[in-house]
């Protein structure tokens, strides 16, 4: 598996554009052997557009592309040495499913003991191994893209996996079995993947590393856990999460922040000059009380939502919308009015939609 490596790379499709209007702006990044990334972000942010430079399939406007340190910028696609799986399934009808999983190592002419301990090491990680004699024909699609799948992950020679939206066919109850399946396999193999989702909560479960992509820009990079905890930007906040971060705009002079007129202290200080302040709080972080102290505010409820072992409970605090995440078992508060505090560790500050940063 190897270090793939973007140096300044930016693509326009349309030629002579002014570089504000590519679909991908020059960027520069390192994606580290055996990791697993996930690039996510709205339709149109150029995710696939990253994606296809990489595979070869688009030769960027600008820059290179470096796999190992060598560079592959012009090479095509089959010259790059790498496995890729798509949106819908490709597998070979009349083979079996050992025949399909085979094939990618039969090409690059493995012997046949490796093939055959390759092929049953991902067939048993995927749950394939009793199905493996089965021809492919007759398999359901969510089996067909699980074959895919193997396919991809099958050769450990080859520089990197990309994988384009891999889930979209699946059945939405086998889809968290099969993420889970993509991260033990990947974290058994330890390929180099770079996996595009529009979906932030497969990116968060599948991938090591997550970068967050908007018009074109890569706007942060993160583990899961980095990207929960500290947003970059209130876009990062609303992207992350379920639900999103909640954002409320602040009264910020002479060094202290009020919220509704009360004090609120935040994880740490706004400057002076600071435009546009707000406090961004993740609602599993947004706590109901019983009685007032530091960072407690008075909220109406608006309504309650059911999230699993959880309730979501959406409030109104100082003429603004809040939501808490609040474990099932706690209830839901007997009146209207009640009150909330926001962890003071857990509130951060941002000014103009950036995240403050800590002085
Ligand atoms: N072949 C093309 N010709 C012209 N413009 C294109 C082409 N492919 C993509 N674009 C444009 O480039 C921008 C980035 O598209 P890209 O497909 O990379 O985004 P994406 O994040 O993968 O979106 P999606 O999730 O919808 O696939 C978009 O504005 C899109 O319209």
């Amino acid at each position: 598996m190897a270090q793939l490596d973007i140096v300044d790379v930016g693509h326009s499709y349309v030629p002579a554009a002014d570089q504000e209007e590519w679909a991908l702006k020059p960027l520069r990044l390192t994606f580290e052997a055996g990791r697993t990334y996930a690039l996510v972000g709205p339709s149109g942010c150029g995710k696939t557009t990253l994606l296809n430079i990489l595979s070869g399939l688009v030769r960027p406007s600008h820059g290179r592309v470096l796999f190992d340190g060598v560079d592959v910028t012009g090479r095509p696609t089959r010259d790059r040495n790498i496995a890729q799986v798509f949106q819908f399934p490709v597998v070979y009808r009349s083979m079996t499913v050992y025949q399909n999983l085979a094939f990618p190592l039969e090409c690059r002419r493995w012997d046949r003991s490796r093939i055959d301990a390759t092929v049953r090491r991902v067939a048993e990680a995927l749950d394939l191994t009793d199905r493996l004699r089965q021809p492919a024909r007759g398999l359901t699609a969510d089996d067909k893209q699980l074959i895919s799948l193997g396919r991809g992950l099958v050769r450990d020679d080859v520089a990197g996996v990309l994988m384009d939206e891999p889930l979209t066919v699946i059945d939405p109850q086998l889809k968290h079995s099969l993420r889970r399946k993509i991260r033990e396999i990947t974290e058994e193999f330890r390929p180099t993947v770079i996996y595009v989702t529009h979906d932030q909560y497969e990116a968060m479960s599948i991938a090591q590393e997550v970068l967050v992509m908007k018009d074109g820009r890569a706007v942060q990079q993160g583990t899961p856990e980095q990207l929960f905890e500290a947003p970059a930007s209130t876009y990062v906040g609303y992207f992350i999460g379920s639900p999103a971060m909640n954002f409320v705009t602040v009264e910020h002079g002479r060094g202290a922040c009020t919220l509704g007129g009360r004090p609120l202290a935040m994880a740490w200080d706004v400057p002076g000059h600071a435009e546009g302040v707000q406090a961004g709080i993740r609602p599993e972080y947004v706590k109901v009380v019983t009685e007032a102290g530091p960072n407690t505010f008075p909220v109406r409820l608006r309504g309650v939502r059911d999230h699993g072992p959880q309730r979501v409970l959406d409030v109104e605090l100082a003429g603004q919308s809040l939501k808490a995440k609040v474990p099932r078992e706690d209830g839901i508060p007997g009146t209207r009015d009640f009150l909330l505090q926001l962890p003071r560790a857990r509130t951060l500050p941002y000014a103009d939609g950036r995240l403050v940063l800590r002085s």
